[in-house]
């Protein structure tokens, strides 16, 4: 694929705080021949629908557990309500969006995950449609990819998180840059009392911050999503915080931004 190819994710932290000069941005990088794939997220909108609905939301090691009833809300709040507010403001901002799940057209193949016993109906991704999202750039189209998965017999459904499916498509698409877009400035970390953003970190600090509790939660899928695009065709993970001003223009002009996931000299 393209070199200038890039995957956003768009966390669910943050998407109601992305200002609308976010997508300008956006399609002002795609007016100058950047190819943006957008992967988003949506956690806390289907935490709050499923309390709506007096479904309590359960967490294992950072993964929804997903029975059959909490499959159906994520689908319906993730490839519903906020694929289409993407889609929607990419198309405010004046370029077009296609919005589709990893189950059309078989995006997002995905199979269930070890510890299914646990968590229920979460998937790990098995391949990417890649020729779908280039058929989709050709066009002039940004595509909007929510993050829900299709079992090999096309039939089940699965719920993957948000940063491994954008890492998977990332990697798979083969995209020169992952952008994680989020609702903190990078990857902090406490040096001498005083929480900072490390400009980089390598996989050895982010095993080691794992292991010591300094990286914890919603951080690690990315972190775990970010080590393995890096170990493929992809050049840099860069964790940003979505309101700076003009932050993708920012990180594809190299700026000092965020914190930087690299492949190691
Ligand atoms: N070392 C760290 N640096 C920054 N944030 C961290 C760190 N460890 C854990 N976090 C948490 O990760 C959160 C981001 O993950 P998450 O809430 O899942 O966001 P998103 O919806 O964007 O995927 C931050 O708000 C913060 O609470
Ligand atoms: C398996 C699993 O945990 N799936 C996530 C999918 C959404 C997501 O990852 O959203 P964020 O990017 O906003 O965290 C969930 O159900 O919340």
């Amino acid at each position: 694929m393209s070199y200038h190819c890039f995957v956003i994710k768009c966390g669910g932290s943050t998407l109601a705080a992305l200002p609308s000069s976010f997508f300008d941005d956006m399609r002002k990088l795609q007016q100058e021949g950047a190819i943006p794939v957008i992967v988003h997220g949506g956690g806390p909108a289907i935490s709050s629908t499923l309390e709506q609905l007096g479904i309590e939301s359960v967490f294992v090691n950072g993964l929804r557990k997903t029975s059959e009833e909490v499959l159906d809300v994520v689908e319906m709040v993730l490839a519903g309500r906020i694929n289409k507010e993407i889609v929607r403001k990419i198309q405010e901002s004046g370029a077009k969006a296609l919005g589709l799940s990893g189950v059309d057209g078989q995006l997002i193949q995905a199979k269930p995950v070890d510890n299914t016993e646990e968590v229920g109906w979460v998937g790990d991704v098995t391949a990417v449609n890649a020729e779908l999202i280039q058929g989709i750039v050709s066009m002039g189209y940004i595509p909007v990819i929510a993050p829900i998965g299709i079992g090999e017999d096309g039939s089940q459904r699965f719920n993957i998180n948000a940063d491994t499916a954008a890492g998977a498509v990332a990697s798979r698409v083969g995209v020169e840059r992952m952008i994680v877009v989020t609702d903190v400035p990078g990857v902090m970390k406490t040096v001498d009392g005083e929480k900072k953003v490390l400009p980089s970190v390598t996989v050895q600090e982010i095993d080691q911050m794992i292991e010591s509790g300094e990286i914890y939660g919603g951080m690690i899928p990315k972190v775990r999503a970010a080590v393995q695009c890096i170990q493929g065709q992809v050049r840099e993970v860069v964790i940003v915080d979505g309101t700076v001003p003009e932050v993708l223009s920012k990180v594809i002009q190299g700026e000092a931004i965020g914190t930087r996931i690299v492949k190691e000299a």
